[in-house]
């Protein structure tokens, strides 16, 4: 049986730029990302990603747009993590480093996405202009994607 892990991905942008975090440790370790994780019990999805991007980056935001809804799938394995993303433009603090994340500004046109998680180049140009999406990937392993579909959406199926 297929079961859902409902996680957050936070995005916190500003007029060129894009905040991203260096993973430190635990899954997507080494690799570019946005701030976000687990979903915990007790807590909406929005909750979750604002405290998430306090706990990461040591930014504070109530007003998160939803802007992505993406599920991936590995080969062999019976979990489907389903991201929740968010983007913001309005926060309080000053993007701090954690025992997860490192944070540092790039300019939107240049992304590291050798260093990402390769879908990322993939749904980052629908995010930087602005559109809604959803997607679903196939991975094998953390590196390949064998199939994948991306389409602009005008609202979630969830
Ligand atoms: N393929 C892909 N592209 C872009 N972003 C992601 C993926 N897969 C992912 O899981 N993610 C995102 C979704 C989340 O924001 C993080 C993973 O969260 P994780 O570190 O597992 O969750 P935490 O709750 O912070 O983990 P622990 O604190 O329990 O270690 O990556």
């Amino acid at each position: 049986m297929v079961n859902r892990k409902i996680l957050s991905l936070v995005f916190v942008r500003e007029s060129t730029k894009i905040l991203l975090g260096f993973k430190k440790r635990g899954f997507g370790q080494g690799r570019w990302n946005g701030f976000g994780g687990k979903v915990e019990q007790g807590e909406t999805i929005e909750e979750g990603a604002i405290r998430e991007l306090q706990e990461e980056a040591g930014v504070l935001s109530h007003d998160l747009s939803k802007i992505g809804l993406l599920e991936f799938e590995f080969v062999g394995e019976p979990t489907i993590l389903q991201v929740h993303v968010f983007t913001t433009t309005s926060y309080i603090g000053l993007p701090t480093e954690s025992d997860e994340m490192k944070p540092q500004w790039f300019e939107v046109d240049r992304v590291p996405f050798d260093e990402m998680w390769p879908d990322d180049s993939l749904w980052f140009p629908l995010m930087l202009k602005g559109a809604k999406f959803q997607g679903y990937f196939l991975f094998h392993g953390h590196h390949n994607i064998l199939k994948y579909n991306l389409e602009e959406v005008e609202r979630f199926k969830y």
